[in-house]
């Protein structure tokens, strides 16, 4: 009963910022509005019109479309039933070594209109990486600049290092109708809900156990073993942190793949989804 008065007694307004803007489906506000008048006077027992409908299974389809349409009175509507979804972000984040990156690399193989966000980053280039591909270079300086002109949406000190990300380009792409990827550690996940609440999607990526995730690092060999150290004993605390995710996938060894796969269907249910999530920058 309780319940039942403090839900009618919120307003509208209040409603949508819990639950989240309408997709507006089926079809936008305006032409609903019109439809549902007319049908309320097609209702009308027009049952004569249904007598010059053909026969269903002689007549041919354009004929007996155009004798439906002449029945119900206005032609049939060939635009689409839902708008486009909104543009998504998906946030990807778990302990160090469960492969985000190797994750990552491979979505934006298989899943077309996906930006991937590139981060700022005051850490030194890993061999193999690509200034402005696998993150952008700056000098401590030069990110502490960013930070002045509140050009990030999220920063943070990461073993030692500045990580943060640039709004410009989540602006831009989504302006085009792409889909973005973030891909941060989990501390950076946290402040991120903080942020962005449940406009985003949030992805929590392990490995099947601790050991093959230690293994993974171990084999990347780009960490030293005072790094190893620290990264194995974070990844400990950082499981906990599962729960404040909206999915979890698990990355196993050999089945990168399957994880791919994972992650492109969650992508794929959320653009399907009636409540659509809203993102404003
Ligand atoms: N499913 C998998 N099976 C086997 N090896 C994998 C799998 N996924 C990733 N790897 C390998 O594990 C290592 C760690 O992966 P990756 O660098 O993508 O992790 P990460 O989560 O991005 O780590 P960090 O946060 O430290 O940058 C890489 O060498 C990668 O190729």
């Amino acid at each position: 009963m309780l319940f039942r008065r403090t839900y009618l007694s919120l307003s509208r307004s209040t409603l949508s910022t819990l639950l989240g803007p309408l997709n507006h489906c089926p079809y936008p506000k305006t032409h609903h509005h019109r439809h549902l008048r007319f049908l309320s006077t097609s209702r009308m027992g027009d049952t004569h019109k249904s007598r010059s409908i053909p026969a269903i299974d002689k007549a041919p389809k354009p004929d007996l479309l155009r004798a439906l349409e002449s029945s119900i009175g206005s032609s049939f509507r060939t635009d689409p039933v839902c708008p486009d979804p909104n543009p998504l972000i998906i946030v990807i984040s778990g302990p160090s070594g469960v492969g985000k990156d190797a994750v990552i690399k491979k979505l934006r193989e298989v899943r077309e209109n996906l930006h991937f966000v590139v981060t700022a980053t005051s850490r030194g280039m890993r061999p193999g990486e690509v200034d402005g591909r696998d993150y952008y270079f700056v000098t401590k300086e030069e990110f502490l600049s960013m930070v002045e002109r509140n050009e990030l949406l999220e920063y943070a000190l990461v073993y030692g290092d500045y990580k943060g990300i640039p709004k410009k380009q989540i602006r831009e792409y989504m302006g085009k109708g792409y889909d973005i990827v973030l891909r941060v550690d989990i501390q950076g996940a946290e402040t991120l809900r903080r942020i962005l609440g449940n406009s985003a999607v949030f992805v929590f990526l392990v490995a099947e156990n601790e050991l093959k995730m230690v293994e993974r690092l171990i084999e990347r060999k780009t960490e030293n073993k005072e790094e190893l150290l620290v990264r194995i004993a974070t990844a400990r605390e950082e499981v906990k942190h599962v729960r404040n995710f909206d999915y979890v996938v698990v990355n196993a060894d050999g089945k990168l793949d399957d994880a791919v796969k994972l992650v492109d269907s969650i992508i794929d249910a959320e653009k399907a989804k009636v409540w659509q999530r809203n993102v404003a920058i």
